[in-house]
């Protein structure tokens, strides 16, 4: 087996999911880059939560050889490899008790546990989880119960988590997903400010529509039915023709201050008059 380059964070050859005799995702072959930050686009059902399950160490693929933050996947104790990995997640918003204190939710993170665990934690860790709250515009919510958040506050607050183990990778699932359009511009904007910040880590935000990709996002892979329409640039990636195929329909593009926009276009000719 080839050695794997430390330049790679996500290194996939051939990699499928296949359950039950379906295949989920498959064959893909994609690579991420220190620097990189990647849009997984596609339509309901296309594979890309499968995809970020493989990249978050959650499942081994059926087939092909998933390097992640240059471990094998298969051969390596996941348990090292997950506080690298930053992840926000619906599963995972899922699972946290209503009753849990945002700052606790934050900083356990760091001690590899959801929910409080110790009864006390290190001043250092708890200044970094109120630093991390801050940066996503959440600091105000830190005494708050995580049942009482509105859906934009928690997905922020998420996002801090994630970002409290001062990941290399960052692994983000549909973050604006149920968001208003303030909460979704608001998220958007930070997101857009991380990702400006040479010092995040590289990063895979997963979504259903372009409207949600930050500016300073550098590259994207378009899924469909599992399989891969286009990655690469974002601005080749992302273009009329390649979200025609992916969504099966005629799809026009805009691209507004560094934002892109989409709606269904006019078939040719139908609005014409004789
Ligand atoms: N354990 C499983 N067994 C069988 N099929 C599965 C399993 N998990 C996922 N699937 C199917 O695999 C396909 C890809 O699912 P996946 O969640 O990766 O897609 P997605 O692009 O993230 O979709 P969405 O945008 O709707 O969240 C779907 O058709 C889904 O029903």
């Amino acid at each position: 087996m080839p050695q794997p380059d430390p330049d790679l964070l996500i290194d996939f050859n051939d990699v499928l999911i296949r359950r039950s005799g379906v295949t989920l995702v498959g064959p893909v072959s994609w690579q991420v880059e220190l620097d990189e930050k990647w849009v997984v686009l596609g339509p309901n059902g296309a594979g890309k939560t499968s995809l970020l399950r493989i990249a978050a160490a959650e499942v081994h693929p059926t087939s092909g050889t998933a390097h992640v933050l240059g471990e094998v996947l298969g051969r390596v104790d996941i348990n090292e490899l997950k506080p690298r990995i930053g992840l926000s997640s619906s599963a995972l918003a899922s699972r946290v008790p209503a009753d849990e204190k945002v700052s606790d939710l934050v900083v356990s993170a760091g001690y590899g546990v959801l929910g409080r665990w110790r009864e006390r934690y290190d001043k250092v860790d708890t200044d970094r989880a109120l630093d991390m709250l801050e940066s996503l515009g959440a600091e105000h919510l830190a005494a708050r119960a995580y049942g009482t958040l509105s859906e934009g506050e928690r997905k922020r607050v998420l996002i801090a988590r994630a970002l409290m183990t001062d990941p290399e990778l960052l692994l983000l699932d549909e973050p604006a997903a149920g968001l208003d359009l303030g909460g979704r511009e608001e998220l958007v904007a930070r997101l857009t400010h991380l990702a400006m910040d040479p010092d995040s880590p590289a990063t895979v935000l997963v979504t259903h529509h372009v409207e949600e990709i930050p500016p300073g996002f550098t590259h994207g892979l378009l899924l469909k039915e599992g399989e891969v329409v286009a990655q690469g640039l974002l601005d080749t990636v992302l273009t009329s023709a390649n979200l025609s195929e992916a969504f099966s329909q005629s799809i026009a593009l805009d691209k507004v201050d560094g934002r892109y926009f989409a709606r269904r276009s006019r078939l040719p000719g139908r609005h014409r008059h004789r």
